[in-house]
């Protein structure tokens, strides 16, 4: 109900009613308000600062509010719309979809087919624009002051933004200051002969800042009211791991109090920055890993407690494999939350690792869907699914793995052996991917993108407690092949796997079966991975058979238990 404010005129109740001159009242208390002070009153619905100001008589006030209340549109009202038209959902775009002047253009035009959300919109930056700030940092190290200007990537960073802007007729300051900026940055970073990683997560984040800004400005051309914002500014605080920051806790009511007040005060499409955050001790820019902008996305999900979040992409949703490697992959229509962070976490580009977090604690489902091709249904991700008739559902590369086998020194019963592996793993602040163990061994890998396992690999220093107690080997050129499903059929699964794989001739260097019971790892050597990709899509997902294995149920020996008719 709106507060309605009485306002009395009288000066002798206007004195006796000193500490509530101004009564917010509910029309049934007018009633009794009205009694007491047969005079003018100054009626005002709403916040009192509204133009629904009314001067009535007392007795017949309580009619009056209630007129007011039904015939105008008053303050609160409209507040209350405002409110309700609030945030429904968060759609990120990738820098695929916002690549050119024509795809900002066409992501405007998908944003307002849909009329009924009310979106929060995350934007990575353009194209390839992070690939090429990194490049152009690097090449600043060494390439000398003078020749900063003249790095070919920051040219075409330049060229591609002033180009957008041209192209979409909006004013070029939203874009000028920042790449003047970046170019004393590149500068700056030539001058020091040094790229800190602090100093690269400010250098990329030039792309988003960027983008966000470009395509806040065309919305408002276009007539709807956007706002840009630094997911920096807004309360995205994150562990000072630069390059690679963790989202923390204080992030969540933060960023919820700045989007709901800016939007109760002044209505606007947020347009906000992916990928970055602020160091909780640093206080400067972070980014949270390549692909950051899905977890951008789930953060605002769970912050505002949003119905949906949408990722925009360039493929028509998670696929049953990557298909840069084998082409006749095909969307898998749903997930659940634990399938996709497996996926994402063994490589799956197509979503950030750990952008499932926040959707999976929220329990806001995701959905994956094609920018350029919004019609196709994409990918529901949510927290369960009927997995009744699921055996696989997509098959993950991860390549250039290294594969450590360590055998312990000692013969069998050793007490405490895996715990001292690990605990030197730990002290060395290793984190492994894939694990087999037996009693006096075990076989692992590391993920060289990581910067601790790169350090591992070049310094075989660093190997010197292990063989304290164990003989080491490592074995670099490796993959991983992740098969993503349901493991309550693991038997079929493998059987099918390794028939494949003996086939094609691959051996097998080593095997394990994730404790999320979605995962199946298998590692092969590095050059054999695509093929073996191929080979197992062919006969997982293309000869239709998998599904009759699934209705008949198996004896000991194999063959398919024969169904017994019985006659009523
Ligand atoms: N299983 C998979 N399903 C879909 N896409 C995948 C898969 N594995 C790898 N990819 C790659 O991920 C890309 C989409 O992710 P990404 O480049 O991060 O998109 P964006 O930049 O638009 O967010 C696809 O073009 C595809 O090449
Ligand atoms: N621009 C960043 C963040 C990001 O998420 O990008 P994309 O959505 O295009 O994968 C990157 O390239 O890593």
């Amino acid at each position: 109900m709106a507060a309605a404010r009485v306002r009395c005129h009288c000066n002798a109740l206007f004195t006796s009613h000193r500490n509530s001159s101004t009564l917010p009242i509910s029309p049934t208390r007018v009633g009794f308000t009205a009694l007491k002070c047969p005079r003018k009153f100054l009626l005002s619905i709403g916040d009192g600062s509204s133009s629904c100001t009314r001067n009535v008589s007392g007795s017949c006030l309580k009619g009056t509010v209630r007129a007011v209340m039904e015939e105008e549109k008053t303050g609160a009202i409209k507040e209350r719309e405002v409110e309700e038209k609030r945030f429904t959902c968060v759609m990120k775009f990738g820098g695929s979809s916002v690549a050119t002047a024509e795809r900002m253009g066409e992501v405007a035009d998908l944003i307002l087919a849909f009329p009924e959300e009310s979106p929060v919109i995350v934007l990575s930056a353009m194209g390839k624009t992070t690939n090429n700030l990194l490049l152009a940092g690097e090449k600043a190290v060494s390439c000398g002051v003078s020749n900063a200007s003249e790095i070919e990537e920051l040219s075409v960073i330049k060229e591609l933004h002033l180009r957008t802007v041209k192209e979409l007729k909006i004013d070029p300051s939203v874009v000028t200051s920042f790449l003047e900026e970046l170019e004393q940055l590149l500068k700056g970073i030539a001058m020091m002969k040094e790229l800190t990683l602090r100093t690269r997560d400010y250098l990329v984040s030039f792309g988003e800042c960027l983008s966000t800004r470009i395509f806040a400005a065309y919305l408002n051309k276009i007539g709807v009211k956007a706002r840009q914002y630094d997911a920096f500014e807004i309360g995205f605080i994150t562990t000072d791991d630069f390059t690679n920051g963790d989202i923390l806790e204080a992030t969540y009511p933060a960023v919820a109090k700045r989007l709901y007040d800016d939007w109760m005060h002044d209505p606007a499409v947020p347009i906000i920055t992916g990928f970055l955050g602020k160091g909780w001790k640093t206080g400067a820019v972070t980014t949270l890993g390549r692909g950051g902008s899905d977890l951008t996305a789930t953060t605002i999900g769970k912050a505002l407690g949003l119905q949906e979040i949408q990722v925009w992409k360039d493929v028509d949703g998670v696929l049953t494999c990557d298909p840069t490697i084998y082409k006749r992959a095909t969307p898998v229509p749903f997930l659940t939350f634990d399938e996709a962070a497996e996926l994402a976490y063994f490589g799956a580009q197509v979503l950030h690792p750990q952008s499932m977090r926040p959707a999976r604690e929220g329990e806001i489902p995701v959905r994956v869907k094609n920018s350029y091709n919004p019609k196709a249904p994409g990918t529901i991700i949510t927290k369960t699914r009927d997995m009744t008739k699921t055996v696989l559902t997509s098959i993950v590369l991860k390549r250039n793995v290294t594969m450590l086998d360590i055998a312990s020194t000692r013969m069998l019963g050793q007490v405490g052996f895996l715990a001292k592996v690990f605990s030197i793993f730990e002290d060395l602040e290793i984190s492994v991917d894939v694990v087999a163990t037996s009693e006096v061994s075990l076989s692992l890998t590391l993920d060289p993108s990581k910067l601790w396992s790169r350090e591992l690999i070049q310094q075989a220093s660093s190997l010197e407690e292990l063989e304290k107690i164990a003989v080491v080997n490592l074995s670099k050129g490796r993959a991983i092949i992740s098969l993503i499903g349901n493991v309550q059929h693991s038997s079929l699964i493998l059987e099918r796997a390794f028939h494949v794989l003996w086939t094609k001739g691959i051996n097998v260097q080593m095997i394990s079966q994730g404790a999320s019971k979605v995962n199946i790892s298998l590692i092969v050597n590095d050059d054999e991975a695509e093929g073996c990709v191929e080979a197992l899509h062919k006969s997982f997902f293309e000869s239709g058979d998998l599904s009759e294995l699934l209705i008949q149920p198996r004896l000991g020996n194999g063959s398919p238990v024969r169904t017994m008719q019985v006659d009523n």
